[in-house]
């Protein structure tokens, strides 16, 4: 499949979801091979990385999860054109705190038009949260009622479900 060939040409995303769900490995993933690197520690603050990917320029705005960081998430709202909110499947023990943080960032006017992609990572971890039942306890479709969304399953260190999620990006950004 061809991508790229009616969305935009460059896209500006922000990557958020609760600290170790995943969103730096995934971010890793999307890019170029001989861009990604081997290591992934905590992000420290946010990490701006650009890179060129499904016929799409990218810049992608890793956020830090931490508690501590999780104010500067609002800070680019501006400029964002779609949001990627990564949620663990693993750590159920968390998801209403990842429902509280994920409803935070979509009531923001500036994002009211962006479209939202919330990437459950770690489907690789037996006995994961399954999709039904994430979107359950997110309440996903009431939560995200006014944007156009989607949810997808994926596994950074796998590799799996990741270029779904850039063209979905592509193609449901408004040009
Ligand atoms: N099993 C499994 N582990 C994963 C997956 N994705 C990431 N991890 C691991 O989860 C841990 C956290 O990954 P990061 O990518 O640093 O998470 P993050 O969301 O960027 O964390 P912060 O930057 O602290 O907010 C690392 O040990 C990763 O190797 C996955 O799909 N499956
Ligand atoms: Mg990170």
């Amino acid at each position: 499949m061809k991508f790229g060939s009616k969305g935009k040409k460059s896209i500006t995303a922000l990557v958020v979801g609760l600290d170790n769900s995943g969103k730096s490995s995934i971010v890793n993933q999307f890019k170029p091979k001989k861009m990604m690197v081997k290591e992934i520690t905590p992000t420290v603050g946010f990490k701006i990385e650009e890179f060129k990917a499904a016929g799409t320029s990218w810049k992608m705005y890793d956020m830090s999860g931490q508690g501590r960081y999780r104010n500067l998430w609002s800070k680019f709202y501006q400029e964002i054109e779609a949001v990627v909110f990564v949620v663990d499947a693993s750590d159920r023990l968390r998801m209403v705190v990842a429902r509280e943080e994920l409803k935070t960032v979509i009531e923001s006017p500036e994002l009211s038009r962006a479209p939202v992609l919330v990437l459950l990572n770690k489907t690789d971890v037996a006995g994961h949260e399954d999709s039904a039942t994430v979107m359950d306890l997110l309440e996903l479709p009431q939560l995200l009622a006014s944007h156009t969304w989607t949810m997808m399953s994926a596994s950074a260190v796998k590799d799996e479900g990741l270029e779904d999620a850039l063209s979905w990006i592509v193609s449901s950004v408004r040009t």
